[in-house]
């Protein structure tokens, strides 16, 4: 089984800085092993720090595919989408030349879009070079909701589906994500975290009196290599 590497840091500029320079490495020496490489970031309120350092990281970008671990089924230009973030935080400056492919594609739910949201990834090279996770407050990670229906299938180790769709019921938006595997999969994991609170809950995971066992757990379980673990307060 994986396990966690932490990285803690004293601030969260601090931490933005490091992790942006880690992720251009990587991403630099899959350039250099495969010709290109592979970027899965989220979406949220954690990632827009990260994303101003990472778009200014001199690399290669014209050989870099971007997409996002989850989305929620809203139009690209919708205040809560994953993609208008991404397109005003990190597809600029250097970055601007990476190959982003999104998650939303047509129909009005994500059951709809599904096989075309499955058939626009095929070009992104996988197993993930990177994949970026963020974790709400309630233990979801990417789209991958405690308590949503269709949780148990989108992260059952073997399935064989690369997206799900996924209602949640402590959140607003039909939501598309990647799976468990699709996830679990990347060649570097790493769970993007602030705060207290989001720190204590993850080690409430990793001990015994754990109350109960939740998505972003499921994940670094999972993972095919260690997880790691980017905190600042
Ligand atoms: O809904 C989502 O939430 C998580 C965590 O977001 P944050 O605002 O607490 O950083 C995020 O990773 C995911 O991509 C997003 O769709």
């Amino acid at each position: 089984m994986a396990a966690i590497e932490w990285h803690d840091f004293a601030n969260r500029e601090a931490l933005d800085t490091l992790l942006a320079a880690s992720v251009a490495k990587t991403l630099a020496e899959a350039i250099a092993t495969r010709g290109e490489a592979s970027l899965v970031v989220s979406g949220g309120r954690t990632p827009a720090g990260l994303f101003a350092h990472l778009r200014q990281s001199p690399i290669d970008w014209g050989k870099v595919w971007v997409t996002l671990a989850d989305e929620r089924w809203v139009d690209a230009e919708h205040a809560d989408s994953n993609e208008a973030l991404v397109r005003q935080h990190l597809l600029l400056d250097k970055a601007a030349k990476a190959r982003f492919v999104g998650l939303k594609s047509g129909g009005n739910t994500p059951v709809e879009g599904l096989a075309t949201s499955t058939a626009q990834l095929a070009a992104i090279p996988a197993p993930f070079d990177v994949v970026i996770l963020g974790m709400g407050d309630d233990g979801h990670t990417a789209s991958l909701f405690p308590q949503a229906p269709e949780l148990a299938a989108a992260i059952d180790p073997a399935g064989m589906a690369r997206l799900a769709a996924i209602s949640p019921i402590t959140a607003p938006h039909a939501r598309i994500t990647f799976t468990l595997p699709a996830l679990a999969s990347a060649r570097r994991l790493i769970l993007h975290m602030t705060g207290e609170a989001k720190r204590d809950l993850l080690l409430r995971q990793f001990s015994a009196d754990a109350p109960e066992t939740l998505p972003i757990r499921r994940v670094i379980d999972a993972a095919k290599e260690n997880c790691h673990v980017y905190w600042a307060p």
